[in-house]
């Protein structure tokens, strides 16, 4: 979708356009469904001409409305899904994490989080029989936690008749057990996984603009963008807006964030996924600990929750939270050397 020019909305002049854009209203659609009463406060504008904009917004925008139950359908049959490979947890999902979807992670340090994020980097590359997207990654990296030599080990950890499509799929000559052609196959998946460090939030936010551009470049190539991985999510957003005066600020931006991530999953069919770190220990400004931060409007964007818990040893619990078509339930798994593994 174009970039809309809000300048031509009646009362809206370069720095009021900046403030919407900021805000997350980078769109007529965005725009016309707005409460009038939000955007006076976001962009610093009368409630009049808050009124108008949101009508002149939509009388320009394609908001759509109602479409039929089929049209519903159609969209829902292209939505892929991408297998862990553990049977129990492909059963709780549905069949695996979700395309045009938001999948966020959450659970305290060392929960294996980041694990996740990186086995699905592996996973979506495979060919669709073998329970993947044949699609390449986006990793947004933003507490220095990918790493290479975990790719590796979760590539050669693979079930043997993943890694044989794999090469079949890759032109690789050899078996699974063939050392040469492992080496070359856990190369070609580094290939398929661009990764950035975010060095604050807003290089983060800048990061998923550019996430989008990656992905609309690569649409049409051997392997498109199938999974955006945001890890962490709100490590950033929850070091730099400390206190309870920044508070709306944070969520404001979080929320246009989000927004972006959630066009990357929307445009291209991809499966996005977020990690969000909860603490045990209580700490009254995030409030209940075992809620991930990020309030209502992480909420209400992350259409999958999963929550993770620490069990005995490597295992953990595997928990799905208010899924809007599945039932909550659980599934156990374990964190091993060679990558996400069944109980
Ligand atoms: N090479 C490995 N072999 C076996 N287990 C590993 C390996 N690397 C990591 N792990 C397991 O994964 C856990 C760390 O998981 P991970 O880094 O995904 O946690 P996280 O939830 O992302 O934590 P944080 O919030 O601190 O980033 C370790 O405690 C360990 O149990």
């Amino acid at each position: 979708m174009p970039e809309a020019d809000l300048e031509e909305l009646p009362g809206v002049g370069p720095a009021t356009a900046d403030k919407l854009k900021d805000a997350g209203y980078d769109s007529f659609e965005s725009l016309a469904v707005a409460a009038p009463a939000e955007l006076s406060n976001t962009a610093d504008v009368g409630d009049s001409t808050a009124g108008d904009i949101v009508r002149a917004a939509r009388d320009a925008a394609d908001v759509g409305g109602f479409e039929t139950g089929s049209t519903v359908l159609e969209r829902r049959n292209k939505i892929g899904k991408l297998s862990w490979h553990i049977d129990e947890v492909d059963d709780l999902l549905g069949g695996g994490i979700e395309t045009q979807s938001i999948t966020e992670v959450y659970g305290e340090f060392g929960s294996g989080k980041s694990q996740v994020t990186h086995q699905m980097a592996v996973n979506v590359q495979l060919p669709q029989e073998v329970g993947g997207l044949h699609g390449s990654c986006i990793f947004i990296d933003s507490e220095d936690t990918f790493r290479p030599e975990r790719i590796d080990d979760m590539v050669r950890g693979l079930p043997d008749d993943a890694i044989a499509a794999a090469m079949e799929d890759r032109e690789i000559e050899g078996t699974p057990d063939d050392e040469a052609a492992l080496e070359e196959l856990v190369d070609s998946f580094l290939e398929y996984i661009h990764v950035a460090k975010a060095f604050n939030s807003n290089h983060q936010m800048l990061l998923a603009e550019k996430a989008k551009e990656l992905a609309g470049e690569h649409e049409d190539s051997e392997y498109p963008v199938k999974l955006l991985c945001v890890d962490s999510l709100t490590a950033h957003f929850r070091a730099e807006y400390v206190g309870r005066g920044e508070l709306a600020n944070r969520q404001q931006k979080l929320n246009k964030h989000l927004h972006d991530i959630d066009k990357v999953g929307n445009l291209y069919n991809a499966a996005v996924i977020v990690t969000n770190q909860v603490t045990s220990n209580p700490d009254a400004f995030f409030g209940d600990p075992t809620k991930p931060i990020g309030g209502n409007i992480l909420g209400h964007k992350s259409t999958f929750r999963i929550y993770l818990r620490k069990s005995k040893g490597d295992k953990r619990i595997v928990r799905l939270v208010d899924a809007p078509n599945l039932a909550d339930g659980e599934a156990v798994m374990r964190v091993e050397e060679d990558g996400l593994k069944p109980e």
